[in-house]
C-alpha cells in the first residue's frame, strides 16, 4: 500500500451564505508526506472541516490548488471525484453512528462499504485490475485507458478480508456482534474499519474520538496510529481534544482560514507561509497589538523581533 501525498498551494474556500461570500479557508498552504499522520487543530469555525470535506473530494476549491497524490482535486470531473472516493479515499465523518448501516454487524458492515467501493468501478476496469494485481505488475499493463489509467497505486491489488480490517482495528471478536451491543468506542472501531475498508491511501476522520471517555478515546487513537504505521496510509484527523493533539507526530492549528502554527510531538511552532508572511503564536499575538512596530534583526542563525518605543523614532 502507498499512502497519498496531500499538498496544497493558496488554498481559498467561499461558501455563498444570504446573498453574500464566507471565506471559510483564505489561502492554506500545507504538504504533507505519503503515511504521515496529522491532527488538525483549530477553535470552532476556524475551517477544519471545510479542508477535510476538500481532502475527500465532497467539495471543490474556490481557489488555488489542492492535490491528493496524483488527483487535482480542482480540476476533477464529478465522476472522478467519485471514484477517487471510492478507493483512494476512506472518510469518517462526525458521530460514529452516522458511518454504519445500523442493523449490519461490524463485519457486514465492512463488507458492504467494500462492495459499494467496487460498484463505483466499472467491471471491465475491475476484471482488468485483478488481472494485473495477480500478475504483480505495476504501472497500467492492462492498458486502461481515460479516467481507469489514471487510478491510484492502491486499485491495483485484491481487497482485505473485512475480518483482516476489524483486526487491524482490534475488532475482530466483535465482528459479528450486533452494533447495538457494542460500547461506544467499539461502535467508534466499527466506523474507523469501514473507513478504511478499502485501504485506501488516505484516510480523513471529523472528530474520531469526540463523546468518548477517556479510555475509548486512547483505544480509538491507538487504533488509528496501528494502522498508520502498519499500511502506511497517511491520515488527517480533526480535534479538539489537546490530549489527542500531544501523542499525534504532527498538528495544524488552522484560525480564521489560514494555518496559525504546527506542532511536533507536542511542541508549537510558527510557520513562514507561502508569501512569506508569518502569523504571531497566540501568546505572542496578545502581546503585541495590530499596528505594533517590529524591528526584524537576524543575529547568527537568530531572527529576533523587537517591539518599537512608541517614542523612539523607528527610522
Ligand atoms: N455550508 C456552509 N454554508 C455557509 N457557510 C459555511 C458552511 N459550512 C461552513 N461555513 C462557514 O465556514 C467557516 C468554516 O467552517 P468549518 O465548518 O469548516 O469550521 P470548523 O473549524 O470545522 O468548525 P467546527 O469545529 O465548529 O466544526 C465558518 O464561518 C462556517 O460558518
Amino acid at each position: 500500500m502507498t499512502g497519498l501525498a496531500i499538498t496544497t498551494h493558496g488554498l481559498v474556500h467561499l461558501y455563498r451564505s444570504d446573498g453574500h461570500d464566507v471565506a471559510a479557508l483564505s489561502g492554506i498552504g500545507i504538504a504533507i508526506r505519503p503515511g504521515e499522520l496529522v491532527g488538525l487543530l483549530g477553535p470552532s469555525g476556524a475551517g477544519k472541516s471545510t479542508l477535510l470535506q476538500l481532502c475527500g473530494g465532497l467539495i471543490q476549491p474556490s481557489a488555488g490548488r489542492l492535490r491528493i497524490g496524483d488527483h487535482d482535486v480542482a480540476k476533477m470531473t464529478g465522476p472522478e471525484l467519485d471514484n477517487m472516493r471510492a478507493g483512494d479515499v476512506g472518510i469518517v465523518i462526525q458521530g460514529a453512528g452516522r458511518n454504519l448501516v445500523p442493523y449490519l454487524t461490524p463485519e457486514d458492515n465492512v463488507r458492504f462499504a467494500q462492495r459499494a467501493a467496487q460498484r463505483a468501478t466499472p467491471r471491465s476496469a475491475r476484471r482488468a485490475l485483478k488481472h494485473a494485481a495477480r500478475a504483480g505488475q505495476p504501472g497500467n499493463p492492462a492498458g486502461l485507458s481515460g479516467d481507469w489509467a489514471e487510478l491510484g497505486p492502491n486499485r491495483w491489488r485484491e481487497l482485505p478480508t473485512p475480518l483482516e480490517v476489524l483486526d487491524l482495528v482490534g475488532l475482530a471478536d466483535h465482528a459479528r456482534t450486533p452494533l447495538g451491543r457494542l460500547t461506544p468506542g467499539q461502535v467508534q472501531l466499527a466506523a474507523v474499519a469501514v473507513g478504511i475498508a478499502t485501504f485506501p491511501g488516505l484516510l480523513l476522520a471529523d472528530e474520531p474520538t469526540s463523546q468518548l471517555d477517556h479510555r475509548a478515546r486512547d483505544e480509538v487513537i491507538e487504533a488509528i496510529r496501528t494502522v498508520n504505521a502498519q499500511t502506511q496510509m497517511t491520515v488527517l484527523l480533526i480535534t479538539h481534544d489537546p490530549d489527542v493533539a500531544a501523542v499525534l507526530p504532527r498538528t495544524i492549528t488552522i484560525r480564521d482560514g489560514r494555518i496559525a502554527s504546527e506542532g511536533r510531538s507536542g511542541e508549537e511552532f510558527a510557520v513562514v507561509a507561502t508569501d512569506g508572511s508569518l502569523p504571531l503564536p497566540p501568546h505572542v499575538a496578545d502581546l503585541l497589538p495590530p499596528g505594533t512596530l517590529l524591528r526584524v534583526t537576524t543575529v547568527d542563525n537568530e531572527v529576533r523581533l523587537t517591539p518599537v518605543d512608541e517614542n523612539e523614532d523607528p527610522s
